[in-house]
């Protein structure tokens, strides 16, 4: 297996300010944790005392030493330390053997074709990895893109496992995701993945992912999708609850790890009908699956796979927490597989293409009754699978949303305009989807601030050709989303959040309109499955939550850094003072008629009207295959 380091032990050396107008540049600090397990108590401080001095010096003196690094950097790349070279050494040797005589037709299957016939040789960045620490790895990258361009060779030390490909060019994204996506696999994602995911869809090799997608993508029809409305809005107004009690005992309340939480019950009801009231229940199933996401975080960032190490499983106190907190969720998934299967046989519900079950819409039962012939270990890892892909990701993206509505009073305003007019004191609908376009450009335009995540990983099964430069089989490749959504030569104003970017007449953002220079949802057959699920369940939380009150940084709160795992966490979480709104509070009610379909399965009005008018609600795009 090539080495964990993979991911990211390398690239973490810090940068200069790239943008003038950047605002994560003071921001940045360092720390390991993810979304904090245990965070649900709101802290005790009101945050409204005077600001902490020892605190501002802290941060001035964080933000002297990131400057200092990025300094350093620049420095370096400026003195050729990074060297650009011209020739890499497979070239140099294909080169001698030239020299030396030997024909070019015994060259070709072994290097490839060379810049003698028009291709040229990839930019390498060379370094020592010691110097590289300190940042959060794509914020270094970045660096190095604008340096070197859309394709360079990353290489540190000489091991072949310390080379990776790292492209920051949309039309070299394309090609790796769309065009040629059959050539590429998910390389390091899935050996890193392995002990959660096993073959779900996610790391899933061509062949297994093939037949899952085929048997996974239908269940999320839109039927399902706005039957989940419901469910983003219940969650929401749980976390309402907690917010408003914050608010009337004058605390300060993080909001990273609820986040964290609110999506993990709406995933949890969403894919396999289970509540795991993590808002007010922090044992047992719930403290595992945060065991089990934290290692798979700390296992991307680790430099030696411990873990392979059969004796270290047994011993390593940490490793056994892991496993056992592994069997504990494969048990309970067994056990829910197990009812929806008797559930499954005692319905007479028709199966159909668009198949709701009212009492049990979740994916799991969709499959079960869709006669999906699986192994339950398959079964369980695709629920896995679309259990951590849908917790963290939507949990990101809302911490970060809310992150920069602080940064910018004058975009909450224009948002909660909005949202009074579509909503009122209502719970959201299907319908409310499309009408919510500000709130929608305003999660788009987070999406391309803060990527979840911030890089694709891939690695060639096959000799390629990546614009004018030929890779070999077997490269580690990332294509940093990141660097994509930052290019200041793509985007005005890069680094300003500026949601006005996306007109409202205009289509809603996707790769495909924004030519591979977007990716908030990945691109070609491997993109999210979940795209539209997430849109609506983000659209729904953000809605509901600046419809009721403001939000603010907490004084006296730790500055705002980011840190890597699978998506992009806050370094020490997210303090804000929530105040309610100075409107009459709203009490929002569900819109409870139903209509009867298909005999005995009853849906929302809405709902219905969704599958009746047969579009894709709220304009959000999906490429499935
Ligand atoms: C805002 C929330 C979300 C974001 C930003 C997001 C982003 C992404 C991205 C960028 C990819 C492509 C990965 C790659 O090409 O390597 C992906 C794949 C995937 N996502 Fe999401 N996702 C989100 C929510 C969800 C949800 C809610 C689900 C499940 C219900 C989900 C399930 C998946 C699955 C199964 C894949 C793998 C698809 C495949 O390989 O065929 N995601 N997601």
């Amino acid at each position: 297996m090539a080495s964990t380091a993979s991911m990211l032990q390398l690239p973490t050396l810090p940068t200069k300010p790239f943008h003038p107008k950047r605002s994560l540049q003071a921001k940045v600090t360092r720390q390991s944790d993810g979304p904090r397990f245990g965070r649900i108590v709101c802290s005790s401080s009101n945050g409204r005392g005077p600001i902490d001095k020892d605190g501002v010096k802290k941060v001035e003196k964080l933000i002297e030493k990131k400057k200092k690094k990025r300094d350093e950097l620049s420095a370096r790349i400026a003195s050729g330390e990074f060297t650009v070279q011209q020739y890499g050494w497979v070239s140099q040797l294909r080169r001698g053997l030239l020299k030396i005589g030997v024909p070019k037709v015994f060259l070709e299957p072994l290097f490839g074709r060379d810049s003698d016939d028009g291709f040229l040789d990839i930019p390498q960045a060379t370094g020592s990895i010691r110097a590289l620490s300190g940042e959060p790895f794509f914020i270094p990258l970045y660096e190095l893109f604008l340096s070197y361009g859309g394709l360079f060779r990353l290489t540190f030390g000489p091991k072949v496992i310390s080379s990776f490909l790292i492209v920051s060019d949309p039309s070299i994204a394309k090609h790796i995701l769309r065009d040629n996506a059959r050539a590429y696999s998910k390389g390091i994602l899935a050996e890193i993945l392995e002990f959660v995911m096993g073959t779900g869809l996610i790391p899933a090799e061509e062949q297994v992912w093939r037949v899952r997608r085929r048997a996974i993508v239908p269940a999320l029809h839109q039927k399902y999708v706005a039957a989940m409305i419901g469910l983003f809005g219940e969650a929401t107004d749980r976390l309402c609850q907690k917010l408003d009690a914050a608010a009337s005992d004058g605390e300060d309340v993080e909001m990273e790890s609820l986040f964290s939480r609110m999506t993990l019950d709406v995933i949890g009801k969403a894919v396999f009908n289970y509540d795991f009231d993590s808002l007010s229940n922090d044992t047992g199933i719930v403290e595992a699956v945060y065991t089990v996401l934290r290692e798979a975080e700390d296992r991307s960032v680790s430099p030696i796979p411990f873990w392979d190490i059969p004796i270290w499983k047994d011993i390593s106190p940490k490793q056994r927490k892991v496993s056992a907190a592994l069997k504990l969720i494969n048990d309970t998934l067994d056990d829910l597989i197990a009812i929806c299967k008797r559930m499954v046989d005692q319905e007479e519900l028709q199966f159909h293409e668009e198949y709701v079950n009212e009492k049990d819409p979740s994916i799991l039962h969709f499959l079960l009754a869709s006669g999906d012939d699986v192994s339950s270990k398959q079964l369980r890892d695709d629920l896995m699978t679309m259990l951590i892909a849908g917790h963290e990701t939507s949990a990101a993206v809302l911490t970060w949303t809310f992150y920069l509505l602080t940064k910018e009073p004058g975009v909450l305003s224009k948002l909660q305009d909005e949202v009074d007019s579509v909503l009122g004191d209502r719970f959201p609908t299907v319908d409310d989807m499309k009408k919510l376009k500000y709130t929608s450009r305003v999660i788009s335009e987070s999406l391309r601030l803060y990527p979840q995540p911030p890089v694709l990983i891939r690695r060639s099964l096959e000799n390629d050709i990546l614009g004018k430069f030929p890779i070999k089989r077997g490269e580690d490749i990332f294509i940093s989303v990141w660097n994509l959504h930052h290019c200041p030569n793509h985007w005005v104003d890069a680094e300003a959040f500026n949601p006005e970017r996306w007109p409202l007449d205009g289509p809603n953002p996707n790769e495909i309109n924004q030519n591979f220079s977007y990716l908030p949802f990945g691109g070609g057959q491997r993109k999210c499955i979940g795209d539209m699920f997430a849109s609506f369940e983000t659209i729904v939380a953000v809605a509901m939550l600046v419809r009721r009150f403001n939000f603010q940084m907490a004084l006296g709160a730790p500055p705002v850094g980011m840190t890597t795992g699978a998506t992009i966490h806050t370094t020490e979480g997210i303090k804000m003072t929530i105040t309610r709104r100075t409107r009459p509070p709203i009490i929002p009610t569900l819109e409870t008629k139903t209509v009867v379909v298909d005999g005995d399965r009853t849906l929302s009005s809405s709902a219905a009207g969704a599958a009746a008018s047969g579009e894709r609600e709220g304009e959000v795009s999906q490429v499935h295959s």
